[in-house]
């Protein structure tokens, strides 16, 4: 027994000795032999506990051993077997026999790689102990899944004592999460990959086009008309095409080129290309896979798809948005005529992308209040009389200061703001007026309305619920001048809305008259009450002989359609007694006067007043 622990029993003995009743000898020699007597017998009658004990947890790890569904091996200080219990036998279908004295990584049931073994137990040497999975093969060749657990045993000095191993199958588990890996990455029917699998392939790929300098092209797929080959031959048969779609497309592909099913008859494809100038003939070859008949039963069916393809790294964006652009290009090959490959523009898409930017950016400035009503003043040329006034919208910018409606107008053609700016500028124009009625200035104020805002079929109602709100506005004081050379698309409709405008006392006119394709047209089927010739034929009045042509035409028309002429972009004096002449009653221009806030109208109505030279031109 080594010192410490005889030094431990004595100890406890004394320990039970003292709780013991005294006994009495008159010999004090004596009382000493007979207390060692005691202590010793105490001290044997606890070696005897401690032996009980023993055998009985030795009894108990040796069922443990036994029993337990784990597979245990043991190893001596060199790490060859020892012992190993009857599961690790019924693991691994090794005989307990067979794997003594062997090296546990020798064994191919505990770990297929032999190296990745003895790398686990240098981990387990440093660490104390490791943990994880490992495949290996069991006696009758299958291959098994292992959750294994490596611990090492020291001494006190450090050495290995022993190592032990603990293991357990769990291959049914590793299915089970194989078969779940299987479904969320491929699809049913065709065991394709699917889309959350092709964006992984296609971002891999991306990485890689990148470094090898290749191109990638994605394309999205479509069939055509699928939905009557599942009405004619149900959807099983339907299922069949779409296999068969599957392998033709698959004779097309490439090692490096990834397919996938998307959805019920959309396919997407990633063909890496490492010359450019293939791809062409590539998606022709898929194409081309397509048109081949599929056999379904006795039919013979031949299939045609739509499909849309963007190329990487020209279209240098993230793979769902590459994935976005293939689709946004197959709809449009749809909306051609279908059974054709159509490219993604990425200059085009750009520009849809600015346009929508700045439409934003204009929605935001309506809303911040950033646009601003500016006048210009239109006269009579007969007496020199300010008549009334255009309203012409500027956008104040934060940044680019005050900017002219041809600047950012183009952006809002054709879009719900065109509209909105509309009949802002037409809210902002019935209060000026109410304002100089009220200061009783009488001045017709015209507001530019596109073609496309009068086409709206709630516009007159509209109109009418403005002038509603502002009752201090005679509307004969609001006239409408409708851009001529922009397209008219509906005739009947605009001379419908016309004659409603009308009806609520608004004046209305032709703007730009003769620059547009459908001039005369618009002047037969709209009732309208002025034109106004446009600047490009004024400015050149006194030196073209057409132009001036042209402005005698215009005029004429006017008066036979009883329609009042008014002359935009006058500069001069000499070309507004030369309008005069030629029977124009109204004008307004640079030479007049520049397009101004309201606030500085006041003072110009009071110059001008004061400008004889324009007073009363000949007639
Ligand atoms: N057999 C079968 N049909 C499916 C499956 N998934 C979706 N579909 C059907 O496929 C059709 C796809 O619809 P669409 O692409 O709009 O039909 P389409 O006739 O090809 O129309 P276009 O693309 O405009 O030519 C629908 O009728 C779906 O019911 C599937 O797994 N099997």
């Amino acid at each position: 027994m080594n010192p410490l622990r005889a030094a431990t029993l004595r100890s406890l003995a004394e320990h039970r000795m003292a709780a013991r009743p005294p006994r009495k000898l008159a010999n004090d020699e004596a009382m000493a032999l007979l207390h060692e007597l005691d202590v010793h017998q105490i001290e044997l009658e606890l070696q005897n506990e401690a032996l009980v004990a023993a055998e009985g947890e030795l009894q108990l790890a040796a069922a443990v051993f036994k029993h337990t569904a784990d597979g245990l091996f043991f190893c001596d200080s060199r790490g060859l077997i020892v012992d190993v219990n009857p599961a690790f036998s019924r693991i691994t279908g090794l005989a307990r026999e067979a794997v003594l004295g062997k090296a546990p990584g020798s064994l191919s049931a505990l770990g297929i790689h032999k190296g990745e073994f003895a790398q686990h137990l240098e981990h387990a040497r440093w660490h104390g102990h490791w943990q994880g999975e490992v495949q290996g093969i069991k006696a009758d060749g299958q291959v098994h899944t292992l959750r294994l657990s490596l611990a090492v045993v020291h001494d006190l000095t450090g050495q290995i004592q022993h190592g032990v191993g603990a293991f357990s199958d769990i291959s049914h588990l590793s299915a089970h999460a194989a078969e779940l890996d299987r479904m969320a990455h491929f699809d049913d029917l065709t065991g394709l990959p699917n889309r959350r699998r092709f964006v992984d392939r296609l971002n891999q790929a991306m990485a890689r086009a990148r470094r090898q300098g290749h191109l990638l092209a994605v394309c999205y797929l479509d069939l055509d008309g699928f939905k009557d080959i599942n009405d004619r031959f149900g959807h099983a048969m339907g299922d069949l095409a779409l296999l068969g779609v599957t392998r033709h497309l698959c004779t097309v592909l490439r090692a490096e080129d990834t397919l996938a099913r998307i959805g019920g008859d959309e396919f997407v494809l990633l063909l890496d290309l490492a010359d450019p100038d293939d791809c062409d003939a590539a998606l022709a070859r898929v194409m081309a896979s397509l048109a081949r008949p599929i056999k379904l039963g006795k039919h013979s069916l031949s299939v045609a798809a739509s499909m849309g393809v963007t190329l990487f790294p020209g279209d240098d964006a993230d793979a769902d948005t590459l994935m976005r652009h293939a689709d946004q290009a197959m709809y449009s090959a749809k909306e051609q005529g279908k059974n054709r490959v159509l490219h993604f523009d990425v200059q085009l898409a750009r520009r849809a992308q600015m346009h929508r930017e700045q439409q934003a950016r204009l929605r935001l400035a309506l809303v911040q209040g950033e646009f601003r009503v500016h006048f210009q003043p239109k006269i009579d040329l007969g007496d020199g009389r300010v008549v009334g006034v255009e309203a012409l919208v500027r956008w104040q910018h934060p940044e680019q200061g005050l900017l002219p409606p041809l600047s950012f107008l183009a952006n809002l053609q054709h879009t719900e703001l065109d509209h909105l700016l509309g009949e802002w500028v037409l809210t902002q124009t019935l209060g000026q007026i109410e304002r100089w009625c009220s200061q009783g200035l009488d001045l017709v104020a015209s507001v530019n309305i596109s073609p496309d805002h009068l086409l709206q079929p709630e516009f007159a109602d509209r109109l009418a619920a403005l002038l509603a709100a502002h009752p201090g506005v005679r509307p004969a004081l609001l006239e409408l001048e409708i851009l001529e050379s922009a397209t008219v698309t509906d005739l009947n409709q605009a001379a419908a809305t016309v004659s409603r405008c009308r009806e609520l006392g608004v004046k209305v006119s032709l703007d730009d008259f003769g620059t547009g394709h459908s001039s005369l047209a618009l002047l037969r089927y709209l009732p309208v009450d002025g034109l106004k010739i446009d600047q490009t034929f004024v400015r050149d009045l006194s030196t073209d002989r057409n132009d001036h042509a042209l402005v005698n035409a215009v005029i004429s028309l006017g008066a036979a359609f009883g329609c009042e002429v008014t002359a935009e972009g006058v500069e001069t004096l000499d070309d507004a007694a030369e309008l005069h002449c030629l029977g124009c009653r109204y004008a307004q221009g640079f030479g007049i006067a520049r397009p101004m806030p309201v606030d500085r109208l006041d003072d110009w109505l009071d110059v001008w007043r004061a400008h004889p030279a324009w007073q009363g031109q000949p007639g």
